[in-house]
């Protein structure tokens, strides 16, 4: 069980007020930080994949993180997680250091997160699913061994708990299917009922909407909110801009290891240093649209940045016809104008 109480949850108001005092700037200091991370780094072979400086996560907020592919979320995820192991560097959770400690100490201090189905949860109940996410609680020990009534109790508690969290989720129905059954969605709902199941108090979500059908994406999104009306704090990868500006409280944004950049949801599209990661990251990759030819990830960033130059732009008196629109960016990549990489970007089938 977490050490630490879940707080009285702020007000959508609240909250904004909180982080208007809050410099956009990468490992800004936050007014009540839950997790606090300094200098870690990891490296695979040659390459340097996390290397953060220093990051506050504030308490019973939303943070999402975003980043081109390959810029480090997972990798951090992992890291503070217990799941991989730091090069360097210290983070702790209201003052208590979580460095190098198991995946399930760590998850018994309060920080769980998703995972995607595996195969061999595939071929498992939904309930089992769930219940197997209390793993490493009493039963697993040897007193529980030893008094098997312990056990039993305990098994009960777990089955009672995997009950009430597939009610959340509505997935009550679905107890005995196969988890290899649920759709998109609902697999995303399956992985948030499990990490539940220890009661945690920050919960990291690994791309909670990845895969989800568009009619479900307001039901999971109000899922993710109401974790934080419940007081919990949540640190999500994200690449969908809609779901980040959606809700979202504070976004951090990595590149290449390190955080570039830090700001509310709104603000982004106009922070020089995420348009550059995301030009840059975007020099050799293809533009990316979803079905209805939408830009998704990293491009979705891209035309922002393009929509809010153009604004810019227009409001300054420009006369757009025709001409590129010069997207800001720092002096040592001033010559680089944001335009897309084909004539006619629009549709999937174009691409
Ligand atoms: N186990 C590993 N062995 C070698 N390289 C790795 C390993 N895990 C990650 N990397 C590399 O580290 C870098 C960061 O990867 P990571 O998956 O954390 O990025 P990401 O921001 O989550 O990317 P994406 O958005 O594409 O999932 C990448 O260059 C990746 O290839």
């Amino acid at each position: 069980m977490p050490d630490t109480e879940l707080t009285t949850p702020l007000g959508a108001a609240e909250r904004a007020a909180m982080f208007a005092g809050v410099p956009q700037e990468p490992g800004a200091g936050k007014p009540d930080p839950i997790l606090v991370v300094d200098n870690i780094s990891r490296t695979f072979g040659g390459l340097k994949a996390v290397d953060v400086a220093h990051l506050e996560i504030q308490r019973g907020c939303i943070t999402g993180l975003i980043g081109p592919n390959g810029a480090g979320k997972t990798t951090l995820f992992n890291l503070l997680t217990g799941f991989d192991r730091v090069d360097t560097g210290t983070w702790s959770m209201d003052g208590a250091s979580l460095g190098r400690l198991h995946p399930h100490h760590v998850a018994r201090r309060g920080i769980v997160r998703t995972f995607q189905l595996t195969k061999s949860l595939s071929k498992m109940t939904v309930l089992d699913n769930v219940r197997l996410g209390a793993r490493h609680q009493r039963g697993e020990r040897m007193l529980g061994a030893l008094l098997p009534w312990t056990w039993r109790a305990q098994e009960r508690e777990i089955t009672d708990r995997a009950y009430d969290l597939l009610a959340r989720f509505d997935l009550a129905g679905k107890a005995d299917d196969l988890a290899g059954s649920l759709s998109g969605g609902q697999r995303k709902l399956l992985e948030m009922a499990r990490a539940l199941m220890t009661d945690p108090t920050v919960v990291m979500l690994d791309e909670p909407m990845a895969g989800v059908n568009p009619a479900l994406t307001q039901r999971l999104l109000g899922h993710i909110k109401s974790l934080r009306d419940d007081g919990m704090t949540v640190v999500f990868v994200e690449h969908d801009m809609d779901v980040i500006r959606d809700i979202s409280d504070w976004v951090v944004v990595m590149a290449q290891g390190s955080v570039i950049a830090e700001a509310p949801p709104d603000e982004l599209s106009g922070n020089s240093a995420v348009v550059d990661a995301y030009l840059g990251s975007h020099h050799d990759q293809a533009l990316e649209f979803d079905e209805a030819g939408n830009p998704v990830g990293a491009t979705a960033v891209l035309a922002e940045a393009l929509e809010e130059a153009e604004v810019q732009a227009l409001a300054a008196g420009a006369d757009l016809s025709g001409q590129d629109v010069p997207v800001a960016v720092p002096s040592d990549s001033a010559s680089r104008t944001a335009q897309p990489e084909t004539d006619e970007p629009g549709t999937p089938e174009n691409r």
